[in-house]
């Protein structure tokens, strides 16, 4: 789904956070959230979610995100976020199921195909084998792993992905770029946020920098994340 973003300015505690913030990504494209630390990419993502207060807009397929319910935007939208701290030690299988929620009838996550999708997700994931396992008992990349299965699992063709790859193996990482393309060929629109400019200049195709709350380039990544632009992105991040 085409996901537009339109004049997005947000505060946190006074201070501007993000800074009239607009861009466009059509379907089937993977994009890169880049931009040093404090720059705003994990507020950027909570604000496409209605997580965060913003002026502007947020569509999707030119539907503003606003007029939706809640249930409505996770039947489109799905989240991986950077951590997920639970305080009960849920199964693999029913933390993933949870990605389900917004298609629960009565409350009930139960009907076949929602298995199906716990199931699809998991294999997808390459994780099927700790279906049963407690999530907090597991290594960070493992809990990394049952998130993204989770937004899997929720079937919304976008998805915003927080860091995904920063505790994974190397052999999870593959498998996670690899996934995420098939899903853009299949035409979902995925928004990823990266601390690896090098990594996201071969695997994604667009790239978004944000610096200081601005949206300071945005185009493919082989122009945008040219050695000279990674410099200039990371070069003198903080202000005084
Ligand atoms: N709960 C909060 N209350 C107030 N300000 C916050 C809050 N969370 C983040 N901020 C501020 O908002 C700005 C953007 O933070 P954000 O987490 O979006 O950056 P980021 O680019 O995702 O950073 P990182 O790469 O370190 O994860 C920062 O200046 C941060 O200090």
């Amino acid at each position: 789904m085409t996901l537009v973003a339109e004049d997005i300015s947000c505060r946190r505690d006074g201070r501007l956070v993000l800074d009239d913030i607009s861009f466009s990504l059509p379907d089937g494209t993977m994009t890169a959230l880049l931009g040093p630390n404090g720059a705003g990419k994990t507020t950027l993502l909570r604000v496409i979610l209605g997580l965060e207060k913003a002026d502007g807009r947020i569509l999707l397929n030119g539907a503003d995100l606003s007029t939706l319910t809640r249930r409505e935007v996770a039947r489109r939208i799905a989240y991986v976020p950077q951590t997920n701290t639970v305080a009960f030690a849920y199964t693999v299988a029913d933390m993933v199921a949870m990605g389900r929620l917004s298609h629960a009838r009565f409350g009930l996550i139960t009907p076949a195909d929602d298995k199906d999708a716990v199931t699809g997700a998991l294999a997808r994931l390459n994780i099927s084998h700790l279906a049963d396992r407690a999530y907090t008992q597991l290594s960070g990349g493992e809990q990394q792993a049952v998130l993204i299965a989770r937004a899997l699992a929720q079937g919304g063709r976008t998805l915003l992905l927080d860091e995904p790859a920063s505790a994974l193996d190397f052999g999870q990482q593959k498998r996670l770029w690899a996934q995420l393309r098939d899903l853009a060929e299949q035409g979902y629109t995925i928004l990823c946020t990266t601390h690896d400019p090098l990594r996201a200049r071969e695997i994604f195709d667009v790239a978004l920098l944000m610096r200081q709350g601005r949206l300071v380039d945005c185009g493919a990544v082989g122009s945008v994340l040219t050695d000279e632009g990674i410099d200039t992105l990371y070069a003198s991040a903080h202000v005084p």
